[in-house]
């Protein structure tokens, strides 16, 4: 019996191909799925941007783009031969011709089958330039797949991001378009689905009955880096909330899907999505909380950051409470935070359970209180997730205590376990977006956020409100001690 080989073939077109993202993502990317056998010797690479460099010189950045692995050198040369460079600016036509013929060259060349896969690694602003020259210079194929991947931001707003899209779509089909969100290329956020629906246990409790409330924190501990000049004209909410937490929210509380595949989630996503509770202004301001980090002796303040306004009332930290108008979710809030220089780097989800009516081991001890059921998903640093239950204590007599259960992946798990990029690409060779962002939830979360950064961009804040170190503005902590509720994670 013939094995069917693992190998994918296709030509890689990177826009911005210098850029920060692709040498520290794509290229320890690409080069690990060539490790792994997926990439072999049916793909190439043209790497675009302006400045003028000479293929030796891109494949000595390729290499030094993977020198934080543990690589072979010969593998590493016979990898980078695989990438061409072309210098040009994606606004000049003459680029295009210029690719078109590279492209051909190297399809012949490699036995490519007229795969294309398009990635653009550059400002959002040229995406629509790119998509209506691809297509007016007869770059895409007619024999092959034509895939195009687009990076975030995926607009400003509602109007921006429908604006950009209707120009993609000028170009590509829907089912061509891979708009990345790496947080669905992580392990712990693509085990949700596993999770709920593999685990009657869980999925049965899955509802405003037996859940009280939702926690999701995505903490940062550095700062805005080399991205102030991006981050100063989008903030926290648009950075983070807009598409990770309202994607992380979607597959924690979409329904079961007819069948786990593109059309089956994203159906699923679009109509939760469409649910979330819109909130009035009056009720932004009760319910949504920003904050901007000030300095201390050792870190520098936001307002301070190089490229950043001096007076800039951008929010480096967002917390929110989000409801969803739907039956399932009926009441339960979902308590969503988010910011940079925080405590520390880390990602995880709080499920908390409702408490039993009555504790029945209360009148043999005050003492015996019934633990708050939490699950808790570890995304990272850690991958697994506890599960917090009421247990009894070892001995004579009758005492309850709060148990742990444990599930963590072992390190040799977190080595094997593709970095996001790296299985997203996969993806993407495969044909395969469930992992990825359509439209109608891009455009339903644009929709959710809009109303929010309206109400702040007319209401002046008053920052900076949090120090460096901490979880945030007093206010995040307020949003739940109002409902008598509080963080599972507090600094
Ligand atoms: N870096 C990151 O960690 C992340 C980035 N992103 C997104 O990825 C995209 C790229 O980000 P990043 O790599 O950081 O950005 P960089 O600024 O590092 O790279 C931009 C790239 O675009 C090229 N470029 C700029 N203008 C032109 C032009 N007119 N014609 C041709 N090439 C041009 C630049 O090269 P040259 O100057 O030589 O022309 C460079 O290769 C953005 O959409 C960003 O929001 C998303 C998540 C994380
Ligand atoms: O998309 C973004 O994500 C990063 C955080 O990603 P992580 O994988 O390190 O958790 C964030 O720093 C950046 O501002 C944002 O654009």
């Amino acid at each position: 019996m013939k094995l069917m080989s693992k190998e994918k073939i296709a030509l890689f077109t990177i826009f911005g191909g210098t850029g920060d993202l692709a040498r520290r993502k794509l290229y320890p990317s690409l080069f690990n799925l060539y490790r792994k056998g997926y990439l072999q010797d049916h793909f190439a690479v043209i790497g675009t941007a302006r400045r003028p460099w000479t293929d030796e010189h891109y494949h000595e950045v390729i290499a030094d783009s993977l020198a934080d692995l543990d690589v072979d050198d010969a593998l590493v040369q016979k990898f980078a031969s695989h990438f061409y460079y072309q210098s040009h600016d994606v606004t000049d036509v003459q680029h295009y011709i210029t690719l078109k013929k590279l492209s051909q060259k190297l399809d012949d060349q490699y036995g490519l089958q007229g795969n294309r896969i398009f990635y653009l690694a550059m400002a959002p602003n040229f995406f629509g330039t790119i998509a209506s020259h691809l297509r007016s210079e007869n770059i895409l194929t007619p024999n092959g797949f034509n895939r195009v991947i687009i990076e975030k931001p995926f607009g400003r707003d509602y109007a921006t991001a429908k604006e950009l899209n209707d120009q993609l779509s000028a170009t590509f089909n829907e089912n061509q378009i891979y708009r990345i969100d790496h947080y669905l290329g992580k392990e712990m956020i693509q085990n949700i689905p596993a999770m709920r629906f593999g685990n009657q246990i869980l999925e049965a409790l899955w509802n405003h009955d037996y859940i009280d409330n939702v926690q999701i924190t995505l903490s940062e501990k550095l700062g805005v880096e080399e991205r102030a000049v991006y981050y100063d004209n989008s903030g926290a909410l648009r950075d983070m909330v807009q598409n990770h937490i309202l994607q992380i929210l979607s597959l924690l509380t979409m329904e079961q899907p007819a069948n786990f595949d593109e059309d089956g989630v994203n159906a699923e996503k679009v109509k939760v999505l469409e649910s979330l509770h819109q909130y009035t202004s009056d009720e932004v301001s009760t319910n949504f909380v920003r904050g901007q980090y000030g300095a201390t002796d050792t870190v520098t303040g936001y307002r301070q950051e190089d490229k950043i306004e001096p007076d800039s009332t951008m929010d480096s930290f967002v917390a929110g409470k989000i409801m969803i108008d739907n039956e399932r979710w009926s009441g339960v809030p979902f308590y969503v935070r988010t910011g940079k220089r925080l405590k520390d780097k880390f990602t995880r989800i709080d499920v908390v359970f409702k408490q039993p009516l009555t504790n029945i081991f209360q009148n043999l001890s005050a003492e015996n209180q019934l633990a708050t059921n939490v699950l808790t998903i570890n995304v990272e640093p850690e991958a697994g997730f506890d599960l917090q239950m009421t247990g009894k204590q070892v001995g004579q007599g009758f005492a309850t205590m709060p148990v742990n259960l444990h599930y963590q992946h072992d390190a040799q798990e977190l080595a094997d376990s593709p970095e996001a990029y790296e299985r997203l690409l996969h993806d993407i060779l495969n044909g395969d977006a469930t992992n990825f962002t359509h439209w109608h939830q891009v455009a339903a979360s644009w929709k959710f956020v809009d109303v929010i950064q309206k109400y702040w961009d007319e209401h002046q804040p008053e920052f900076p409100n949090y120090a460096p170190g901490s979880m945030g503005p007093q206010a995040a902590d307020d949003l739940l001690t109002r409902d008598d509720r509080q963080w599972v994670y507090k600094d």
